[in-house]
């Protein structure tokens, strides 16, 4: 019953946008079973199941999220009982004033968890601000979520693929990758030392470490270092990258790197590139696309994939497929 609820709130959705409505039907349901029935405890119950589904669920028990959201939560539920005449639960009373008490902060890290189907979830440490510490990769971003789609409803055509990602984050394309589409290898990658260790810290969180089978890796790899070299042992059959494409001075760098990527292998499949762009500024996507074609690498559109991850979809996005120029139509492999 509270499933969608759990998971908009296991997300992070922000407070004000999770379905409050469906809430406060819940608690008139219960309000109005306890006056037909004479029974008080009914909004207890209620709330207490309410809870369970939320602040008591058991991810956010293992990966809590921030103090300063769940405050918030807490504050928006009790004004909604209060509505309904009826006393809060004291395990909610409990929980909000202790947190009170705290000196809550808009900048500190928790945990958000993603439920993929009913057995498989992935949890990250992410911070709460979309820049911190001087980087962009300490949050999951929106790109990400419909890349990670893309590979669920793809993940037929991934298993067994050595897969590399770039710029990889806090993890969550990469881990849904390993999660849900066996490749035969994935490396996660990233350039930002706080990046690294948050990246790492969320591979052992999820518990991908230690049994990876298939493996699972993590590398340093700076778009602006790699471009330029002249050897690498890195090869993939496919390269994921999500958002990676919003600052022009990287944009060279970064295709630079796509194109060793992309490089033909003897006796191997084509490799490719899904690159997932969020479209905020044109001229930024144009230098990109610009930079494809002075690579000699063409690109197409993808279709996007169902829906899986309760996240906020505010810009449009789009996945850009980038082979090599070749014959043969990429798009049929992956359209
Ligand atoms: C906007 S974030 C996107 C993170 C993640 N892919 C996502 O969609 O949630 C951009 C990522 O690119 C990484 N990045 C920026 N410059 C880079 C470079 N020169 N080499 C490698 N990674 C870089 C950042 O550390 C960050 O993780």
């Amino acid at each position: 019953m509270f499933e969608q609820f759990t998971k908009s709130f296991l997300a992070r959705i922000p407070v004000s946008k999770l379905d409050w409505k469906f809430i406060e039907e819940t608690l008139n349901q219960s309000s109005e079973l306890g006056r037909v029935n004479g029974n008080e405890d009914e909004m207890f119950l209620c709330q207490e199941n309410i809870l369970n589904a939320t602040v008591h669920h058991p991810l956010n028990l293992k990966y809590p999220l921030p103090d300063v959201y769940i405050h918030s939560f807490l504050k928006c539920l009790i004004n909604m009982v209060e509505r309904f005449h009826c006393e809060i639960h004291s395990n909610i009373l409990e929980k909000y004033t202790n947190l009170i008490c705290k000196n809550l902060s808009t900048v500190e890290a928790g945990h958000r968890s993603f439920m993929i189907d009913e057995t498989t979830s992935i949890s990250l440490r992410e911070n709460i601000s979309i820049i911190s510490d001087g980087t962009t990769g300490l949050c999951t971003w929106q790109a990400a979520f419909h890349l990670a789609e893309w590979c669920i409803a793809n993940r037929q055509r991934i298993t067994g693929m050595t897969v590399v990602e770039l710029g990889s984050g806090a993890g969550l394309v990469g881990l849904t990758c390993y999660k849900t589409c066996k490749p035969g290898y994935i490396t996660m990658t990233d350039f930002h030392p706080k990046v690294m260790e948050t990246l790492r810290y969320n591979l052992e969180n999820n518990q991908l470490i230690e049994n990876s089978s298939p493996p699972i890796d993590i590398q340093p790899l700076d778009w602006m270092e790699f471009h330029t070299k002249s050897e690498s042992s890195l090869q993939a059959d496919l390269v994921l990258a999500s958002d990676v494409v919003f600052d022009v001075e990287l944009i060279p760098a970064l295709v630079g790197t796509l194109s060793k990527l992309l490089h033909p292998r003897d006796n191997k499949l084509l490799p490719s590139a899904i690159v997932a762009c969020t479209e905020r500024n044109q001229e930024t996507l144009n230098r990109f696309l610009y930079e494809l074609a002075q690579q000699n690498l063409t690109y197409g559109h993808l279709e996007h994939a169902p829906s899986i991850f309760a996240c906020e979809r505010n810009y449009p996005r789009r996945l850009k497929m980038c082979p090599r120029n070749r014959q043969t139509k990429e798009e049929d492999r992956w359209g």
